[in-house]
């Protein structure tokens, strides 16, 4: 059990405090050509390589992270075995947090309040290949007998970002695209009707296979976007359609089925899953599976687990999760850079940062203890990114002279699809990985005035062409980017971001943060409704608000208080 005690109280928090004192001359230009220094920093687990040393950190830095991380106020890796063995680490809302035991081998143990989870998750996982198999082979027909090839999967938050981020990674991966052919998966999850109208746009209810995917089951965006694809298909199909063409994903089946969803066709998971951890659960396992067909993405399980196991065994300085949480504690807490760049020279990647944005800020942003006591320092960080290189065309700029960020920059060994082209200089892989190269160096070592004046640049062109350096990063190099290499680079963040919490000394598992405004804006829903259909006066907001309101009603005014049933049609 972790003590109660603040980290930042801890000898070894106020001793790497007066570390970055010790560092504050060194630059990275000097550490990068201590060539032991460099090859402790780079690890390798499983194909992947793990390159750390561009971070503005010594060999003594690593050891006084290991230090803090192993005191007892952090206790690292009694928290991770607690979190293994199923205790309620999750402690305002009493739960577990087991999202490891979703991708566990078939013969693991791991229990939550004295069960064995994973035999419930391997039936729901049964559940879900038998049922995609029915789908993909055309046995599970819709309600005027046509093959379901087209799949729009609701759902918001860790609902939707996780799975999105996995879709889009397989996309273009040729294993999974030949699994995939002819197929659609699509993702609604603004409760804006734009991305209604984006999502149906070009799709028949007659061969659309709709799962809606909410954890409770209750949240306003998803539950109306599904009401409004269970009147897309009613009013095409007649109502009785809905069976057929609309399954669910949720630890709430009781909702399911008031929703009118047969629970024969829901996919049930447990409230030991956090919403952003569910990715490997049937929130996206059976989207995926539809989508792929469930052996590529029982790979991508295998490969997260691959890293769960890495995760609570190997020694802290071989850890590649351990590794990358505490040196974002340390870029964080010590050196005071509260950004984090997440940068993959992959178009597959895309929505990789989208997802590791929850992930991450959704479970680090905190401001008070796993005590509730109010934090003395700053949890947490900002993350955003982009893949290289459109990243470096927007925000690289302000990355390299203006503020610092450290950047993560994940490269991959062999194209998912690659190009040659006769007489050019190199295939545009590699002309794509010359960036993931030499960014980070670019970054570390700048270029000074005195390289500037040797090259003849104008004197009052130095100040703006030079570059300060000392920007740190680190590089990850995975040999491919397949199902199994998209599931450890998951496992690996989401790990990374618990160290950080653990560290930290926070709940990262809980977000009571979203609920402020989940309850003004069903304030302002009931407002809307009776100033629409009673003519009621805005009352009960601030000055702000009732000038916004009041306008936003007036210049809709010409909306009839009780319209009929209208869909986009685009
Ligand atoms: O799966 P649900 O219950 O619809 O919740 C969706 C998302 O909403 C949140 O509760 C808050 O944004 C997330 O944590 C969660 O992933």
């Amino acid at each position: 059990m972790a003590s109660t005690t603040l980290i930042c109280d801890t000898e070894p928090w106020k001793d790497l405090k007066a570390h970055v004192e010790d560092l504050k001359n060194t630059h990275l230009r000097d550490l990068m050509n201590d060539k032991e220094r460099c090859q402790s920093m780079m690890v390798e687990f499983d194909g992947m390589l793990l390159d750390y040393s561009r971070q503005r950190a010594t060999l003594e830095t690593m050891d006084k992270l290991y230090k803090l991380a192993e005191f007892q106020a952090a206790s690292l890796k009694q928290q991770i075995n607690r979190m293994y063995s199923g205790e309620h680490i999750n402690s305002t809302e009493n739960r577990s947090v087991l999202h490891v035991a979703l991708r566990a081998p078939r013969d693991a143990v791991i229990y939550s309040d004295g069960k064995n989870v994973v035999p419930d998750v391997w039936n729901v996982l049964d559940k879900i290949k038998a049922f995609s198999e029915k789908v993909r082979s055309g046995s599970w027909v819709g309600a005027t007998g046509k093959p379901l090839k087209d799949v729009i999967a609701i759902g918001i938050g860790g609902s939707f970002l996780g799975p999105l981020f996995v879709h889009t990674a397989l996309q273009t991966d040729p294993e999974a695209a030949e699994f995939a052919k002819e197929r659609q998966l699509r993702f609604l999850a603004n409760v804006d009707p734009i991305d209604v109208a984006r999502n149906i746009a070009g799709l028949n209810p007659e061969t659309t296979l709709v799962v809606v995917v909410s954890k409770t089951f209750t949240t306003a965006e998803t539950m109306l976007n599904a009401r409004t694809l269970r009147e897309w298909i009613s009013s095409a199909l007649g109502p009785s359609a809905v069976a057929k063409h609309m399954v669910a994903v949720s630890t709430n089946l009781t909702l399911v089925e008031k929703f009118g969803i047969d629970t024969n066709n829901a996919f049930a998971f447990w409230d030991w899953v956090g919403g952003r951890y569910s990715v490997c659960s049937a929130v996206g396992v059976l989207p995926l599976s539809l989508q792929y067909g469930f052996p590529i993405i029982e790979k991508f399980l295998k490969g997260a687990s691959s890293i769960d196991q890495h995760f609570c065994s190997a020694p802290f300085e071989n850890n590649i999760p351990v590794l990358l949480g505490l040196l974002s504690v340390w870029n964080v807490s010590f050196l005071g850079y509260p950004a984090r760049a997440i940068l993959p020279y992959s178009q597959a990647l895309e929505k990789f940062a989208p997802h590791i944005q929850q992930v991450s800020m959704e479970s680090n942003g905190k401001g008070v203890s796993i005590d509730g006591v109010p934090l003395p320092y700053e949890a947490g960080e900002i993350d955003f990114g982009e893949p290289g290189t459109n990243g470096q065309h927007s925000f690289y700029q302000l990355i390299h002279q203006g503020r610092v960020i450290p950047c993560d920059f994940i490269g991959i060994v062999k194209s998912q699809q690659p190009v040659y082209l006769k007489g050019e200089v190199v295939s545009n892989h590699d002309e794509l990985m010359s960036n993931f190269f030499a960014q980070p160096d670019a970054l570390a070592y700048g270029k000074t005035a005195e390289q500037l004046l040797k090259e003849n640049v104008p004197q009052h062109l130095i100040p703006h062409k030079t570059f300060s350096g000392n920007r740190p990063s680190l590089s990850l190099l995975l040999p491919s980017l397949n199902a199994y290499n998209i599931g450890q680079l998951l496992a690996s963040y989401e790990h990374r971001i618990a160290v950080e919490g653990f560290v930290w000394g926070i709940n990262s598992f809980d977000q009571w943060g979203v609920e402020l405004g989940k309850s003004l804006a069903t304030q302002v829903r009931k407002q809307l409704h009776a100033s629409r259909t009673k003519g009621d006066p805005v009352e009960g907001f601030n000055f702000s608000t009732t000038t916004l309101l009041t306008r936003y009603l007036e210049a809709s005014s010409d909306i009839p208080a009780d319209p009929p049933t209208i869909l986009p049609r685009i």
